[in-house]
């Protein structure tokens, strides 16, 4: 993305923060500018207050860009009323959200999901994992939310250390200076960049007139002061809330664009206040000193975010006291020979793309020809589709199981089918093309071995350039999926014109093989129509169908035999857990088991005897890595009195030593960005299955830079070694490709990728 300097100017409108005023640290402009404008401040304001020193007057003028009449504006304000506003507020303030709209992401779909894992839970009658079973993510957004969805803030956060409301946990987030910004902005301007801004269309749940969520649209604050309860009412919720919480801030920050509309409400809010209490509050200790005095915090080299060292402490003095042993496989097998059976005849894909591109029907068109579904039931979905005027979408809904999916015709959750062809057995991995469930995309892409592509082609230009396309491509080569079957879809609609295809393949092939690096030998294109089945299991001109080029397909070699690789399984879903047994479908993905042995899930450090390997509901005697499997396990030994397996646990072998950690050291690479990272600054950090809020403690090297002065932000297309503090402790493993693949995501775009080189 290239930056201009109107992107500048909309940035710095935005509320935030700035770094600490260092007067050693300005360029020799930057010091000419605050002298020359130091008398000019002064004399403004002479006769308002005597206590304004000379640094307050620098650092106004510096956190205000060097416009004079700001700084005065911000010095009046800080030297007047606004420490006796800010002591009520961080006494009172509570802010209500809709609890959903916390809890697993923000959007309607999340919602969906949310109701449909729930309803799933309640059929089954199964509540007990369904609390567990959860992202990182999820279960801290859950945290702090009562029963009515109010979002207490102040119940335990110290409103001047207080962090951004979706990440607790975490400190403010820090913002760039004027002349990082700068530096920034050039450095984009001189690379080469591509668009990777989501598309602003409405989504289709948007368009869907029929749906009605119960989604309240704006955030209600409120404020009390005294025996007065006041609430604010505002229909642009986030940038709202933080214009609040800028006013309760220490004076050093920028200015921003609400702040006169806030203060105003505050004003008037506080002509009852007593003032004796005000009084008395102003002969406290200033937070904002304490603050002061103790600045970055934020970015000290240690993780302050978790806070478990006793838990883990206990854990190590339990396990030393454990016994645990090796127990026997219930069948013994001739390992190599039973590795090279199932090795050759286990594939896995997901299929990706913008929305509508046409997914599930591409595979609900191979379930169908392939006998998988049978006509009856697609009869019947036809008729169920057409019932509500939506005939076109019977194949798709093969794949889209829940009625919330139907009647939206989108796909919310990630859906697994397998079938066999020839004497391979496939797993198709379907995942939703809208731009909120990237993390779900996330997730598919990890459990894969090859990606499939599907673009439409009468929508080539438009979903391509501008939609989530192009992320989703990047997200699948940066986790190291570089086997990619490009469909171009919905050729009927072009009446197979060739060229119109030619063009497509053209324009994809420059992102692909110069932006992205991939491969020409591990890309391949095909040209279909999902609806009509051309090209899917049936060929059409020259092109093999779709199934034929995934059968041919080869898996990435892998660097090492499966029979001499670790153990490694990661785990997808609980599907069942009571007293000490469960049952979790895992992906292998490397080593392999047997049925009978004893291995250990990180980081609940459960001990569990395999005694059943279930694959399509059949038993097996051994898993080897690329397969998808039912794990039904015995607890042997427990660390805890009652486990706490969530998805993303992994599962290795009992004697093999995994740090858990909530510190990571990493390699990263950033992808164009509208902002600099900073080190602080909240994102949330995708691996494998797991997302987990993250920020930067230290910036060790940037590998592509000359400079040797180490920069405290991050800027487009750089490479670095950064320590990363995590919101919980996870199992680093740093010698398996799958798992320690990382993607990191901020303000609802992928900004970067890397791996994790070592937990500290
Ligand atoms: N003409 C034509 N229409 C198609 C073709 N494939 C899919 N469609 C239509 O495109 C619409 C969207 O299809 P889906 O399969 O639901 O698209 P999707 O990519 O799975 O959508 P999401 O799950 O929302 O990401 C439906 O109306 C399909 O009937 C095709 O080959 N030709």
């Amino acid at each position: 993305m290239q930056y201009s300097d109107d992107d500048l100017n909309d940035y710095e409108n935005e509320p935030y923060d700035d770094d600490e005023f260092i007067e050693e640290d300005l360029t020799k402009e930057e010091l000419d500018e605050l002298y020359t404008l130091l008398p000019l401040i002064k004399a403004k304001l002479k006769d308002h207050n005597p206590d304004i020193t000379d640094r307050d007057f620098k650092e106004a003028l510096w956190f205000n860009y060097m416009v004079v009449d700001d700084a005065v504006r911000e010095l009046k304000q800080n030297f007047s009323m606004y420490k006796s506003c800010k002591r009520l507020m961080a006494e009172t303030l509570r802010i209500v959200v809709p609890k959903e709209i916390l809890v697993g992401g923000s959007s309607k779909l999340a919602l969906l999901a949310k109701s449909r894992r729930a309803k799933r839970n309640n059929e089954t009658g199964d509540t007990s994992h369904s609390s567990r079973a959860h992202s990182g993510l999820d279960s801290l957004l859950s945290k702090n939310v009562d029963e009515k969805g109010t979002f207490s803030l102040l119940d335990d956060i110290d409103l001047d250390n207080r962090p951004k409301f979706s990440l607790k946990g975490f400190k403010e987030e820090e913002k760039p200076k004027k002349s990082q910004l700068k530096e920034h902005n050039q450095q984009a301007k001189d690379t080469k960049s591509e668009d990777l801004t989501p598309q602003n269309e409405p989504s289709p749940i948007e368009k869907n007139e029929t749906i009605k969520e119960n989604v309240i649209p704006f955030r209600m604050i409120q404020l009390k002061f005294e025996d007065a309860h006041r609430s604010i009412i505002v229909d642009t919720p986030q940038s709202a809330i933080s214009a609040l919480f800028e006013t309760t801030r220490e004076p050093k920050r920028r200015k921003t664009s609400h702040d006169s509309k806030i203060l105003t409400l505050i004003n008037s809010s506080l002509t009852n206040i007593d003032i004796e209490k005000v009084k008395a509050n102003f002969s406290k200790p200033n937070p904002v000193d304490v603050l002061a005095n103790e600045p970055r915090s934020a970015v000290s080299k240690k993780s302050e975010v978790s806070e478990e060292p006793e838990r883990l402490e206990t854990v190590q003095e339990k396990l030393q006291k454990l016994t645990i042993k090796h127990t026997k496989p219930i069948k013994s097998l001739d390992i190599n020979a039973a590795i090279s059976k199932l090795e050759s005849q286990n594939i896995s894909f997901v299929v990706f793309g913008h929305v509508d591109s046409g997914k599930s029907t591409i595979i609900g068109r191979l379930l169908y020809d392939l006998k998988v579904v049978d006509s009856k039931t697609l009869h019947k979905l036809t008729k169920e589709s057409s019932s509500i005027g939506k005939g076109s979408f019977a194949l798709a809904w093969i794949m889209d199981q829940t009625s919330e999916e139907r009647e939206r015709g989108v796909t919310i959750d990630i859906c697994q089918t397998s079938f066999n062809y020839k004497n391979k057995q496939f797993t198709i991995i379907d995942s939703p093309g809208h731009q909120d469930f990237i993390p779900q995309m996330i997730n598919g892409v990890c459990q894969a071995d090859i990606a499939v592509l599907i673009v439409d082609s009468s929508d080539f230009a438009k979903t391509f350039n501008h939609g989530q396309t192009k992320e989703q491509l990047r997200i699948a080569k940066s986790l190291n999926l570089n086997k990619l079957i490009v469909v171009v879809n919905k050729m009927d609609l072009c009446d197979w014109n060739m060229d119109h295809y030619n063009k497509i393949v053209e324009s994809m092939g420059s992102y692909l093989f110069e932006d992205l690096q991939y491969r020409q030998d591990d890309c391949q294109f095909i040209p279909a129509s999902g609806l009509n089945g051309d090209n899917v299991v049936k060929g059409k001109g020259n092109s093999l169908p779709l199934v034929d080029l995934l059968y041919h397909e080869n898996k990435v070699k892998q660097s090492q035999p499966i029979a001499e690789q670790k153990l490694i399984m990661t785990i997808i879903d609980v599907e069942d857990q009571a007293h000490d047994n469960l049952t979790l479908k895992v992906r292998v993905n490397s080593g392999f088991v047997q049925a009978g042995e004893t291995v250990k899930l990180l980081p609940s450090f459960d001990f569990c005897r395999i005694n059943k390997i279930l694959k399509s509901n059949e038993a097996q005697d051994i898993c080897i890595a690329g397969e998808f499997v039912v794990l039904r396990m015995k607890v042997v030994k427990s660390v805890e009195e009652k486990s706490l397996i969530r998805l993303g646990d992994l599962c290795v072998s009992i004697d093999e030593e995994i740090p858990i950690s909530s510190n990571l050291r990493m390699e990263i690479h950033l992808f164009d960005m509208d902002k600099p990272l900073l080190k602080g600054t909240p994102f949330v950090l995708f691996r494998n299955n797991v997302s987990v809020p993250a920020r930067i403690i230290e910036i060790e090297q940037i590998m592509n830079s000359q400079k040797k002065k180490i920069p405290r932000h991050l800027s487009s297309r750089q490479r670095a070694i950064v320590s990363v503090a995590i919101e919980s402790k996870l199992p680093i493993i740093t010698w398996e490709e799958k798992v320690r693949r990382v993607v990191i995501r901020k303000d609802s775009s992928i900004i970067g990728a890397g791996q994790i080189i070592e937990a500290l």
